[in-house]
This record gives C-alpha cells, sequence and structure tokens, in this order.
C-alpha cells in the first residue's frame, strides 16, 4: 500500500499522564510500517463528553504509514492494550487514547472505523493541537484545519485547552 499522512490524537487523563503520550509515541516510531514525523505540543484539556472525570493530557501526532486504515486501527489499540487501557465508561477516564482522526484524503465509513474521526469538528482537544502542526491542511470537505479551528471558537464550544510548557 501507498504511503499514507496519517493524524493522530493521543489523549490520557489516568497515572504519569505524560509519560503515557510518551510511551504511545515510542511504540508508534518502533513500528516497521509507521514513521513519526511530527508532534505537536503538549495540552491540558477539560474533559468534554462525560464531565465527572481528570483534566486530560492532549497530544496529536503526524505519521507516515503503508498499513491499511483498519491495520492501523488494530495497531493503536494493541498499544492502548499492552499501556494497560481498561474500557469501563464511555468517553470515561483513560490512562491512553489513540484515535485515528485523518487518513490522508480518504473518506471511510465501516462499522469499525470512521474516517474523518466522527467527533473531531466538535473538539478543541484535536483541533487546536492539529492547527499547531498542520495548520493549511485541506481536510477531506476541502477546508483547512484552520477553518475549522476558527469555527469551533466562534461558536464557544469544543472545551477549554491549555497549552502546556516546559
Ligand atoms: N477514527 C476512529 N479512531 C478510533 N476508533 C474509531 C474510529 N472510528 C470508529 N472507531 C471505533 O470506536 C470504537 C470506540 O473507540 P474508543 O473506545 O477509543 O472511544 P472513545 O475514545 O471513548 O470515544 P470517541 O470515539 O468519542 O473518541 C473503537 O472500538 C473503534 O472501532
Ligand atoms: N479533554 C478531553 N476530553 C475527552 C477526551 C480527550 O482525549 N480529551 N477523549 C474522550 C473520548 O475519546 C472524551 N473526552
Amino acid at each position: 500500500m501507498a504511503e499514507r499522512r496519517v493524524f493522530l490524537s493521543l489523549g490520557s487523563n489516568l497515572g504519569n499522564r505524560s509519560a503515557y503520550l510518551e510511551a504511545a509515541c515510542r511504540e508508534l516510531a518502533a513500528h516497521p510500517k509507521i514513521r513519526l514525523l511530527r508532534r505537536s505540543s503538549l495540552y491540558e484539556t477539560e474533559p468534554v463528553g462525560y464531565r465527572d472525570q481528570g483534566w486530560f493530557l492532549n497530544q496529536v501526532v503526524e505519521v507516515a504509514t503503508t498499513l491499511a486504515p483498519l491495520e492501523l486501527l488494530h495497531v493503536l489499540q494493541g498499544i492502548e492494550n499492552r499501556l494497560g487501557r481498561k474500557r469501563l465508561i464511555r468517553w470515561g477516564p483513560r490512562v491512553i487514547d489513540l484515535d485515528v482522526l485523518l487518513f490522508g484524503d480518504l473518506v471511510l465509513k465501516t462499522p469499525e472505523l470512521i474516517i474523518p474521526h466522527p467527533r473531531m469538528y466538535e473538539r478543541s482537544f484535536v483541533l487546536v493541537p492539529l492547527q499547531e502542526i498542520a495548520p493549511d491542511l485541506i481536510h477531506p470537505d476541502g477546508r483547512t484545519t484552520r477553518e475549522h479551528a476558527e469555527e469551533l471558537q466562534e461558536k464557544g464550544e469544543g472545551g477549554e485547552i491549555r497549552l502546556c510548557r516546559g
């Protein structure tokens, strides 16, 4: 399969959150069919969806991969499982969450995998770090990350987000 540019969302709100994000990036980079190209800064973000939990640390990374979309999803799920993720509450606390945001210009709707990620345009914890590393990226709807991020900001929705320094 041809190599595609892919954007992933990483999140953690349990334990040593930055260590979990670091460990996930290490595992991604170690995979023979994944090249880790860029990593956004880390962001402290208000929990969205299920509110009664601690703030998250979120990051977006860009990779290049020759894996097929579903193969990549399974690699991400393997990393989540190895790092000890338990699925208890929908949108609830987790040591690590890895989501596929964009996969080249692909649009996909299957029971197991939807691309672009179905909730990414409602989430500041996705759009703000994505804007940091790929502001001019054209999404499958023809709009740029910057346009999507500005629209969400104008609505005043998407959750609070703060850049982590150092
Ligand atoms: N783009 C995608 N990235 C990751 N998982 C996806 C995607 N599209 C569909 N899924 C499906 O969503 C299921 C639930 O994923 P997960 O447990 O990570 O959800 P969540 O992180 O709690 O919520 P959300 O999907 O809102 O981020 C996965 O088993 C997967 O099959
Ligand atoms: N701030 C924040 N909120 C969330 C997050 C996340 O990564 N960050 N992930 C969720 C399920 O994917 C639900 N809510």
